[in-house]
């Protein structure tokens, strides 16, 4: 039997594209085993999927000072020789890595034993995690053609993001229902990144007054962004985290809000939803939700507003423009052409494997 180890976590976008490949992975009969940190989000994702998972430790690794920076790398050491321990246990074919600190001993630990190592790369410039990386992996998958340039070419491929094979499957009453909202009024479906996003929640609660006549608000708000003050208020309705019904939300939103983190953007996209993008700053971060959204923009499929510029009055118009042009939107997500990233992933991963298996 053919066996896998996927690792990557942190934020659920470091996750859900392993998720996404689960599917064809046991179609087509491969042992699946499932290396995160003790507690990350990632955890309760896998688990949730019926996948074996074993933990290791695991540090952040920070360009900037923290004192954190001391005992870190300590962590980062546990976490391989953990790591070393597990790929001895499983002996895997083949690993494949979504990336995010955790990753880092994994694939150095797959390296040792000349395991081959499959990593992927959502965002535009590879992020720290994934640099060190880099030289160990076989093979590097990207999700934007301009990534391709900062890859060395013999190790690239461009695949596009997996994406779960059920978002696809939502159904509108379902997700009315299960948010207890009616069918006479649009839906706007608020996701402020898997983590939440403070500014974006200010941002749409601050509008409320101004939106519950048009419209009725789904807001996944992230773990500990309720806000109690707005429970019970009509048309609107609040969420941590949304897992599996997440899909019937999709199905039964007319307007999204989204962060422009290299995932949920490639959902929206999938699913043609009209959307206003407002990426993370290029002050919290290196800037690449910037990129996603304006080349979303380019290609006529998002309204953008960066966080700066976001007051009642822009996100009120932008909301209202993109709704009232939803159409040109839908109609230009439908011309753009659908990648199939399980399908591309799923195949470089039997390549490797299957010479595995051959030399064994
Ligand atoms: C703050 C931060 O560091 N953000 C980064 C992080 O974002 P983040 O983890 O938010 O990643 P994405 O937006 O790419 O993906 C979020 C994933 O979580 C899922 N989801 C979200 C909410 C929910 O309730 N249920 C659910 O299933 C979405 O459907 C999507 O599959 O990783 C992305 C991919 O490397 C980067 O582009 C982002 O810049």
């Amino acid at each position: 039997m053919k066996k896998i180890i996927l690792t990557g976590g942190g934020t659920a976008g470091h996750v859900t594209p392993n998720l996404a490949l689960l599917p064809s992975l046991k179609e087509r009969g491969y042992e699946i085993h499932y290396i995160g940190t003790y507690n990350g989000i990632e955890r309760k994702l896998v688990e949730g999927a019926g996948i074996p998972y074993d933990g290791i430790s695991s540090g952040k690794l920070r360009r900037y000072f923290d004192l954190k920076n001391f005992s870190d790398p300590f962590r980062v050491i546990k976490g391989y020789m953990e790591a070393r321990n597990l790929m001895k246990k499983y002996k895997p074919d083949v690993v494949f890595s979504k990336g995010g600190f955790v990753a880092v001993p994994v694939v150095l630990a797959a390296k040792h034993f000349k395991i081959p190592t499959i990593i992927h790369e959502s965002d535009m410039t590879p992020g720290l995690a994934n640099k060190i990386c880099i030289p160990s992996a076989a093979k590097i998958c990207c999700n934007f053609p301009e990534t391709l340039q900062y890859l060395p070419k013999e190790k690239a491929v461009l695949t596009g993001s997996p994406i779960r094979r059920e978002l696809l499957e939502g159904d509108r009453l379902t997700g009315l229902q299960y948010a207890g909202l009616s069918a006479d009024k649009p839906v706007i479906l608020v996701i402020g990144g898997s983590l939440g996003a403070v500014a974006v929640n200010n941002a749409v609660r601050s509008l409320l007054p101004r939106l519950l006549p048009h419209f009725q608000i789904i807001h996944i708000c992230g773990k500990g962004h309720l806000d109690e003050s707005l429970i019970g208020q009509t048309g609107y309705v609040q969420y941590e985290y949304v897992d599996a019904p997440l899909r019937h939300l999709f199905a039964c939103a007319d307007l999204m809000v989204s962060r422009a983190g290299a995932n949920s953007i490639c959902e929206i996209l999938a699913l043609r939803k009209p959307n206003v993008l407002i990426p993370l700053s290029a002050a919290a971060s290196r800037g690449d939700q910037i990129l996603n959204a304006r080349s979303f923009e380019k290609q006529g499929f998002s309204t953008v507003l960066e966080e700066e510029t976001v007051t009642d009055d822009t996100l009120f118009d932008a909301i209202d423009r993109t709704y009232r042009d939803r159409q040109k939107f839908i109609d230009a997500m439908s011309k753009s052409a659908h990648s199939d990233a399980v399908t591309t992933i799923v195949g470089l991963i039997e390549s490797y494997a299957e010479k595995s298996t051959q030399k064994s």
